[in-house]
């Protein structure tokens, strides 16, 4: 206790007698640790520095339990007090699918679409670091529509500082619905003040519970919807499933019911999808159109740049993702990014974008356009957009 007597006694042994003593010099092993020390401290300050934005998105990084906005989830999220996870209020009802006469193979994706069934576990660093921003749920969603190029939008986003998005589709508004909204939301990557939380799931676009369950997470969230020409759309579509199952019928087949009288199978979802005007309507009950955004999956391939500014003001972010952020790969056939999110690299999207379609009897395509046309001028009354497929 303080300091010592030269005889090994305390200075309170003797009172009157306090001689003041230098300290004494610290052994150098002592010396060594304390700089040790002063050096770590340094490197966790500047590390956790430089985390604050980019390891929040960072997959190895996302963390579980609450942040500081945690508290901003509906009331239906409270932790029970025994600390089982919360859950909503009811069941979900399963979600309902597209008719199904005819699907193959359909909706196995590509690992990166993927549907996770575990949130990411956290790492015991990203544990430590649980203060730098929080999980939230989405505010903005990409809800449609398979082989619209959502993956493309999706990507070239995720360039954007202030957007956070979760890579794998989470499927949860139409096959997850009963695992509650904590699941959901501890699917998410992890975000500071002002970034957007999305995700992408191209099916809730055609699933009839998806509007009113999303709204019922909140009626502000936004919704983003890439649309392509829908005859184009059902051949890729038909190209996925291809490339799966090599051995479906032909395209052609599948899309009469009688080709003599030349009916359109409409239970076959590649031709279902299509129908933009009768799945919107089902989102107008819930959602005001001016809370949607219809991207032109065409033009994205065309103008990436002009689509990404439209969606950034939707979105209220700063224009930053502007055409000095793409380039186009001639290999590739498609626009690519300079540099991916967290990258300095080039990046194109995967081989299961882009792929090479089937040649199609041109009287089935043509029948097909004449089938799609009075569904395509609704739909760009309801949108007030023409894009320019007739
Ligand atoms: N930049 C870029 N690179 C590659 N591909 C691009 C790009 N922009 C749009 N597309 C088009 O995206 C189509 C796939 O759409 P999705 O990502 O929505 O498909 S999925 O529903 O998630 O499976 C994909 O369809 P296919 O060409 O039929 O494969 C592409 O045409």
């Amino acid at each position: 206790m303080g300091q010592r007597l030269s005889g090994g006694r305390s200075c309170l042994d003797v009172p009157g007698r306090l001689l003041p003593q230098p300290p004494p010099p610290p052994p150098p092993v002592r010396r060594k640790l304390a700089l040790l020390f002063a050096m770590l401290c340094v490197w966790l300050y500047m590390f956790l520095y430089s985390c604050a934005g980019s390891c929040a998105a960072a997959p190895g990084l996302l963390l579980l339990g609450s942040g500081s906005r945690a508290a901003h989830a509906p009331p239906a999220l409270a932790t029970a007090p025994d600390g089982t996870p919360p859950r909503l209020p009811f069941r979900a009802q399963p979600a309902t699918p597209l008719a199904s006469g005819k699907e193959m193979a359909e909706g196995a994706a590509s690992p990166e679409e993927q549907s996770p069934e575990v949130p990411d576990s956290p790492s015991p660093i990203s544990s430590f670091f649980s203060g730098s921003g929080s999980k939230q749920l989405p505010q903005a969603i990409i809800i449609g529509v398979k082989k619209g190029g959502t993956r493309a939008l999706l990507e070239f986003l995720r360039v954007h500082p202030d957007v956070r998005a979760v890579g794998a589709e989470p499927h949860f508004f139409d096959r997850s619905y009963d695992k509650g909204l904590a699941w959901y939301r501890d699917l998410m990557p992890r975000t500071l003040d002002g970034q957007i939380t999305m995700e992408k799931t191209p099916s809730y676009f055609v699933t009839r519970e998806a509007p009113a369950r999303i709204s019922a997470m909140s009626k502000d969230t936004k919704l983003i919807v890439v649309v392509r020409d829908p005859v184009t759309r059902a051949i890729s579509d038909y190209t996925q499933t291809l490339s799966k199952r090599p051995d479906i019928p032909t395209f052609e087949s599948l899309t009469f019911k009688n080709r003599t009288t030349g009916l359109i199978d409409t239970s076959w979802s590649a031709i279902q999808i299509g129908i933009y005007a009768k799945h919107l309507e089902h989102w107008l009950r819930h959602f005001p159109i001016r809370q949607m955004l219809f991207v032109s999956g065409e033009r994205l391939i065309s103008d990436p740049a002009g689509e990404l500014g439209r969606v950034q003001d939707f979105l209220g972010l700063k224009r930053i993702i502007t055409d000095k952020h793409f380039y186009f790969n001639k290999t590739k056939g498609f626009p690519c990014l300079k540099k991916a999110e967290g990258s300095s690299r080039p990046h194109c999207l995967g081989k299961t974008k882009g792929r090479t379609h089937p040649e199609i009897d041109r009287e089935v395509v043509r029948r097909l356009r004449e089938f799609y046309r009075p569904f395509n001028l609704k739909f760009y009354q309801m949108t007030g957009h023409d894009f320019g497929w007739d």
